[in-house]
């Protein structure tokens, strides 16, 4: 097995912001995040995700080089965060060409993740190593029963925030001594999308549609009435990509308050918002609601539910959860995410030879199913 020092670039592009790190074999020696605005964005709206790839790359070599990293002579591998690719089991994926010429198709949708596996490619050859992605958003371990949508024509799928919800799921195990193969678990990651799941036996079994099923975030709609989204889609006034900007992008909280910063409605409120003091309480009752789903999947034996993700810092939204889900079992908070750290530990595996990376297939696509215009 190789020894030595590995030094690892990590890239996990989110909707709003580009989390960089370098680690050090374990050890993070550089952790960053570069905040998008709104106004960074405004350019790219309604454009598809992968227009960004040269403004991402830009802004990682120019924090890079703000913190005097020299990335050719250093690097033993990039690893990006993974995208809406096929469903795949969870592990770690070189990137291959089949890999990008399927995010360039998008044949199961955009979302930032898609870009992570483009960044780092990038980025590694230009210093001539490996790329990986880990745990992709696309992983899949549903169990039979929640794979049936309820309409034979719309396939259910398995799309959440896979990196982390595995990384904490982990961390748990471990800061209790138990497999996480042995553990009955709740997760609730409250991201830019909000994605809740059901672990049994070490797997995913059941999990929310992050931004299309159960609760509204910031940005994402949720679940809606199907018959009001129909008309409206119907209607004439909108092209597929305005309603899919509308419900994906701009939907929840953002199309209520027009922000989608959780701390900016947070202020609201402090300073006597109702109307803003309502929606954020109602995306607290969604998110509950989706957890007491999550725990009848484990038929109430649930040995943890876990929070964690960006809103997790929020303290009036982990009161609210707190009282209308603490009684379900031991309530954890982890805020933030570990994906970083996750994303790193993928590529040390390969690199010390501890895990073998995977490729995807170059068979044809199994279930494509168009969630995104194709432009
Ligand atoms: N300290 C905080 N208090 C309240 N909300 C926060 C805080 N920090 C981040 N958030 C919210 O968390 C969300 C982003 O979470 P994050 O896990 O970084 O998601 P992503 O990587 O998908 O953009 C945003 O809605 C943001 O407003
Ligand atoms: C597509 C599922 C993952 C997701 O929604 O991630 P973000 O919250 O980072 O946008």
């Amino acid at each position: 097995m190789p020894r030595g020092e590995f030094k690892v670039l990590v890239i996990n592009p989110g909707s709003t912001s580009t989390k960089i790190a370098v680690y050090s074999n374990e050890i993070p020696a550089l952790v960053r995040t570069i905040v998008h605005s709104e106004a960074d964005l405004a350019p790219f709206q309604g454009r598809p995700v992968l227009d960004q790839i040269p403004f991402r790359k830009a802004a990682i070599e120019d924090e890079l080089r703000g913190a005097g990293f020299k990335r050719r002579t250093h690097l033993h591998a990039v690893v990006g965060r993974g995208g809406l690719l096929r469903p795949v089991p969870s592990g770690v994926y070189a990137v291959t060409e089949t890999m990008l010429d399927e995010l360039r198709l998008a044949p199961f949708g955009e979302h930032a993740s898609n870009l992570g596996a483009f960044l780092a490619k990038a980025i590694a050859d230009e210093a001539n190593v490996e790329a990986f992605v880990v745990d992709p958003v696309s992983v899949d371990e549903l169990c039979d029963k929640a794979r049936i949508s309820g309409s034979a024509l719309v396939p259910r799928r398995s799309l959440s925030h896979a990196l982390n919800t595995k990384a904490v799921a982990r961390r748990y195990a471990r800061e209790r001594g138990r497999p996480y193969e042995e553990l009955r678990l709740v997760i609730a990651h409250l991201g830019s999308g909000v994605s809740v799941s059901a672990h049994e036996g070490g797997r995913m079994i059941d999990v929310n549609l992050a931004g299309q099923e159960g609760p509204f975030s910031t940005e994402r709609s949720g679940g809606l009435q199907l018959l009001g989204v129909v008309e409206l889609c119907f209607s004439g006034l909108y092209t597929q990509r305005e309603v899919w900007d509308a419900f994906i992008r701009e939907g929840g909280i953002y199309s209520y308050l027009g922000t989608k910063d959780l701390s900016e409605v947070e202020s609201r409120i402090v300073a006597g918002d109702d109307r803003a003091a309502l929606i954020f309480d109602a995306m607290a009752y969604q998110i509950a609601k989706e957890i007491g789903a999550m725990a009848t999947v484990l038929e109430g034996r649930v040995d943890a539910l876990i929070i964690t993700g960006g809103m997790a810092h929020s303290r009036r939204l982990i009161s609210q959860l707190r009282i209308a889900a603490g009684w379900i079992a031991p309530f954890v908070v982890y805020p933030g995410e570990d994906e970083l750290e996750a994303l790193a530990k993928g590529a040390l595996r390969v690199l010390r030879g501890e895990e073998k990376a995977r490729e995807l297939g170059s068979e044809a696509i199994r279930t494509p199913v168009h969630l995104v215009p194709a432009d």
